[in-house]
């Protein structure tokens, strides 16, 4: 687990942090009524379990705690009441039986900054406000005829990234990197229609951000120590990548408002409207307040939320594939049958991809991007598998473990897409046992968004190269250790080699 603490500065916060003891000790003795009950390892005075889940790998550390101590699992993460929730059951009874009650997030530190005091969607607390975001994405911004609008931009994009692999004539190339690029480009267009002078910066200060939040933050596990978070100085870099990314994002919405005011139409590769111009009808017409700092937080969920999510899912399953070479055959025939007479993938044909889409669920299976979805908070006390959980109880659901569950899955640890074949099973929250994307009020509402930008890559990937690893490394020996963060992603960089596909109208 990485904690935020520039060296210089550790001791300085170790002190503080002692200087507190006492207060914080205090304080989560009396705060701390669900520790009794819900069944966890030992406490260590003032960090409490912290020094625990302090791996590489939170969730993996959290599943193995939770086969000694059970689904439900109590934690103390420095002054804040944690359970862990690592079974189907359990967590069908907090996203299900108990959904409104473990419906509302703990205010974090960073997102504090960087979604206006939490008024983007991912981290409103539940209400009317949230409600009423959640509405506009449903009927408006992630609609399935949204979606569609910006099928021109997906496959362009697409295009250009399998153009760009031709030029690579046979040499490594690092994959991933442009995955992620291509994936981002398709959020800024669909976003701000067409690109924009600083979208790159925007771009990169995202992933800054994205990397600032990876991991824990201690002052996040000390929330009544307010000098933490300055101390630390993470808070001072936040505010500052934060205050340029809202000059970009104040210019991007003049420049649409100026034109929408103008009566002008739209450059001939921009679709009719990006998602900028449909929050600003919006913010027009209804009687809903949105003012331009909520247009900027939800344009923050859209790339925040929406981009290095389905890029990592991407490299995974591109990773597997390499390390599973009989999947890859299978993959390859399937979208090559398909596709043969066009020579080239567009969206019309994807529905019949019923392996790669079986490829897509494997990969989420194993290495959901979101492992412990995104943090919860009860509301009111409440019973949860027989245990009193406490209100203000901080709720990790831990997606990773679910999808390896061994009374739900045969061969858990084993890539093996043709499980999916044939099954009912799916990710949209129905299946506790299969939640990537969550569950509930609070599941993710970029499901319909973030598909094609799965299946279509991967697709076009499969369909106009074939793949070698370099070097002549072998399938088995390639690396798949994970880093976490925001999204659980590759360590090493995903090199591959490719090789231009006879069949192909594209690349020769
Ligand atoms: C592979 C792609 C994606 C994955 C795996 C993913 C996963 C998740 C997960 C696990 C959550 C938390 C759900 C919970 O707390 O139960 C979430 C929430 C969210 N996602 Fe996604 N997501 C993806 C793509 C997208 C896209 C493309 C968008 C938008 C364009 C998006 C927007 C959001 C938002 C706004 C929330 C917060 C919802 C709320 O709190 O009400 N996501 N996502």
């Amino acid at each position: 687990m990485e904690l935020h603490l520039p060296s210089f500065q550790v001791l300085l916060t170790f002190l503080l942090v002692f200087f507190m003891m006492f207060k914080s000790l205090k304080k989560s003795k009396s705060k701390d009524s669900t520790r009794k009950s819900i069944p966890g390892p030992k406490k260590l005075p003032v960090i409490g379990n912290l020094h625990q889940i302090a791996s590489p790998l939170p969730h993996k550390t959290m599943r193995d705690l939770a086969l000694k101590h059970g689904p439900l699992m109590h934690l103390q993460l420095g002054e804040v009441s944690t359970v862990i929730v690592s079974s189907p059951e359990v967590a069908k009874e907090v996203m299900k039986t108990h959904d409104v009650n473990f419906s509302y997030r703990p205010a974090l530190v960073v997102p504090k900054v960087t979604t206006y005091d939490f008024t983007n969607i991912a981290f409103a607390p539940h209400g009317n406000y949230w409600r009423h975001l959640r509405k506009v994405c449903t009927t408006e911004l992630l609609s399935a005829s949204r979606v569609q609008s910006f099928r021109s931009i997906r496959e362009g994009e697409v295009l250009n990234l399998i153009k760009t692999l031709q030029q690579s004539n046979g040499k490594p190339i690092n994959i991933g990197e442009k995955i992620f690029s291509m994936t981002y480009g398709i959020t800024a267009r669909a976003a701000f229609g067409k690109k924009c002078k600083d979208q790159e910066i925007y771009i990169a200060n995202i992933t800054e951000i994205t990397k600032l939040v990876s991991g824990f933050c201690l002052a996040d596990f000390y929330p009544s120590i307010k000098g933490l978070q300055h101390f630390s100085g993470l808070k001072a870099k936040v505010e500052k990548i934060h205050k340029k990314n809202d000059r970009i994002v104040e210019n991007i919405i003049k420049e649409h408002r100026a034109r929408r005011a103008s009566g002008k139409g739209k450059d001939e590769f921009e679709v009719e409207e990006d998602l900028v111009d449909v929050l600003l009808r919006i913010q027009e017409e209804d009687e809903f307040t949105l003012e331009d700092k909520n247009i900027k937080s939800v344009i923050l969920d859209v790339f925040g939320a929406g981009s290095e999510t389905s890029s990592t899912t991407v490299e995974w399953a591109m990773s597997e594939m390499m390390k599973h070479p009989r999947v890859m055959r299978e993959a390859q025939a399937e979208v090559r049958r398909v596709f043969k007479e066009k020579g080239n993938v567009d969206e019309t044909g994807l529905h019949e991809l019923k392996y790669l889409k079986a490829v897509i669920r494997e990969t989420f299976r194993m290495r959901p991007s979101v492992p412990l979805l995104l943090p919860r908070e009860c509301n009111q006390a409440c019973e949860i598998n027989g245990y009193k959980v406490a209100a203000k109880t901080r709720v990790l659901i831990n997606a990773w473990a679910l999808g390896r569950d061994p009374d739900y899955w045969n061969e858990p640890d084993k890539f093996y897409p043709e499980r999916f074949l044939n099954s009912s099973i799916d990710y949209m929250g129905t299946n506790f046992e299969f939640i990537p994307f969550g569950a509930g009020r609070r599941i993710c509402p970029g499901i319909l968004f973030a598909a094609p930008n799965l299946e279509l890559p991967l697709a076009q990937l499969l369909f106009h190269f074939d793949w070698k690893l370099p070097d002549g490394i072998k399938a088995e020996d390639l690396e798949m250790t994970e880093v976490f963060g925001m999204t659980v992603k590759r360590k090493n960089d995903l090199v591959l080699v490719p090789t231009p596909y006879h069949g192909s109208t594209i690349v020769h």
